[in-house]
């Protein structure tokens, strides 16, 4: 199995940077490769650790006008913060699948509010369940720790959920999050997935750029590439 017809991105999670200096760290990803911004937003509820909020997004997009904001909400209402995510400049609202009792119609408010939508889902939740909305999101996140925390290590046990979703479909956008890193991304490209978040690998690191380098090159040494016409 190999990542599909679509292209590797890599979106730095924030998390465990300096968060007294975030559009500062967050352009300092941008500057050394990233290719979008993964922002955790915890509230206390749907997982054990608080985070930020829209306040905080809006405060980000104003330093930061351009780059692509996949919101990654730990929420145990996402369906109360669309439209303030919205107005704060977010791009991609990622939910979690487990989070909500209607699935159809949060992804609809989240169209509707003008994002893109991405679904997520907790090392415990079968792919099977996540498969009747595949067709109806930009992108499907499976979590590679429990969600909550920064810098945990990775659960390879997720990858046969990121084959299972590839096989199924080539050109979805599939993304990982939780432990991965330099010793981590050969199994997570060779399952399948395109959308990398990595927090404290890249973060922590004295040479991010090469960091992004060389997971952008293992996600690209296993892409299927399109066949020439
Ligand atoms: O959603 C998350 C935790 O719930 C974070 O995005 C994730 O943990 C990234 O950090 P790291 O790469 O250090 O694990
Ligand atoms: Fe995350």
């Amino acid at each position: 199995m190999m990542s599909g017809l679509c292209h590797c991105k890599i979106g730095p999670s924030i998390l465990n940077a300096d968060l007294s200096c975030l559009a500062s760290e967050s352009q300092k990803m941008l500057d050394n490769g990233a290719d979008y911004l993964h922002l955790d937003v915890m509230d206390g509820h749907f997982v054990p650790n608080l985070t930020f909020g829209a306040p905080l997004v809006q405060c980000l997009r104003k330093h930061i006008p351009h780059a692509f904001f996949d919101l990654h909400m730990m929420v145990a209402q996402p369906e109360k913060w669309v439209k303030d995510m919205a107005e704060a400049g977010a791009d991609q609202y990622t939910f979690h699948l487990e989070a909500t009792s209607d699935p159809e119609s949060l992804i609809k408010q989240i169209r509707e509010a003008g994002m893109k939508v991405g679904i997520g889902i907790k090392p415990n939740t079968p792919v099977e369940d996540v498969l009747p909305f595949v067709d109806k999101v930009d992108m499907v996140l499976i979590m590679t720790v429990e969600p909550g925390f920064g810098g945990q290590k990775f659960m390879s046990n997720m990858m046969p959920k990121v084959k299972c979703l590839r096989e199924k479909y080539p050109r979805l956008d599939i993304e990982v999050d939780g432990g991965v890193g330099l010793s981590t991304i050969e199994e997570v490209a060779k399952a399948g997935a395109n959308m990398i978040v990595s927090g404290s690998a890249i973060v922590k690191s004295s040479d991010p750029k090469s960091v992004i380098d060389q997971l952008r090159a293992a996600v690209n040494k296993w892409a299927i590439k399109e066949s020439p016409p």
